[in-house]
């Protein structure tokens, strides 16, 4: 089916630059999409945006340019609970992909383990409200049981303002909890202020809880963006990231969020993105944990 995307949608940059920050032997890409191709993985009928097409092959492509090893594919809203584009990605990826998907209740254990075996290692659980509809707590957290006992963990997206009414039932969750985005912390508030404090007591408190310290393209408010060679990209979300990466250096991840759906004012040049990680992981341990360890511990242990 052929599709016209949203208007004002911003396409994913084409000919990103080499990055200048030489990433670590092993390192993933640990969240990422992949969009159709729309004509073969049909968008779902309750999306919320309409994007362009952003292939496996593009992807996988776009991992080579830039150095990483792996991709973990993590199941974008506009192709709702139809995973087939994810596990066709992961099918064609000689195991150097893994995958995060969204089900719904009426998922069989056989779907749940075939997942598995295809290199499934999560379910995403969506609370922004412009990506999704609302599906009770429940429901939620009888999927969470369900996929418990495979050793999957629940990755969480959600607004920074949102984290008090959604606490109980988050550390609640029976598994490991990757969040995404850390938690998408208002940068223009302070770093030491009450709104980041939860987020970091959160961690602090459960030990299971996992951030990735990815997007600041879509978290920044003063910029200025990864374009034209700039090596000192989005300063304000800095402190932020730096600070979750030294607090909790075994419990954090890194993505490009490739092909970057719903950005309203530019498009990042991903090779320059790669070039934000060592102003978040100072060290060289820091980033292989940031970069290598954990993502591999997580998703190929
Ligand atoms: O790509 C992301 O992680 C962030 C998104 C999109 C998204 O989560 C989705 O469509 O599933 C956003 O903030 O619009």
């Amino acid at each position: 089916m052929k599709y016209d995307k949203t208007p004002g949608w911003l396409d994913w940059y084409d000919g990103p630059s080499k990055p200048r920050f030489k990433l670590p032997p092993g390192s993933v890409d640990a969240h990422c999409h992949v969009f159709g191709p729309g004509e073969q993985f049909p968008f779902a009928p309750e999306r919320k945006y309409t994007p362009c097409d952003a292939s496996r092959d593009q992807l996988f492509a776009l991992r080579d340019h830039l150095g990483f090893d792996k991709n973990v594919i993590v199941q974008a809203t506009c192709h709702g609970a139809d995973n087939s584009a994810l596990l066709d990605a992961l099918a064609h990826s000689n195991s150097r992909a893994r995958g995060v998907v969204t089900v719904k209740r009426n998922v069989t254990d056989e779907q749940l383990h075939a997942m598995n075996a295809a290199g499934v290692r999560g379910v995403r659980f969506n609370f922004v409200k412009r990506l999704v509809d609302f599906t009770p707590k429940d429901e939620l957290m009888e999927i969470a049981a369900r996929i418990a006992p495979l050793g999957w963990h629940v990755v969480i997206y959600f607004e920074a303002v949102d984290l008090p009414e959604l606490w109980d039932f988050f550390t609640a969750l029976p598994t490991t909890v990757v969040v995404d985005h850390m938690g998408r912390p208002d940068v223009t508030k302070p770093v030491d202020g009450p709104e980041f404090a939860l987020f970091m007591r959160f961690m602090r408190e459960y030990p299971n809880v996992w951030s990735k310290v990815s997007c600041p393209e879509r978290l920044s408010v003063g910029g200025p963006p990864a374009l034209n060679g700039e090596q000192n990209a989005y300063r304000d979300v800095i402190p932020f990231a730096r600070q979750i990466v030294e607090t909790f250096p075994d419990r954090v991840l890194w993505g490009t969020d490739w092909p970057h759906p719903n950005l309203k004012n530019h498009m990042p040049d991903d090779g320059l993105l790669v070039d934000f990680i060592p102003h978040i992981a100072t060290t060289s341990e820091l980033q292989r944990k940031l970069l290598v360890d954990n993502p591999t511990r997580l998703y190929w242990g």
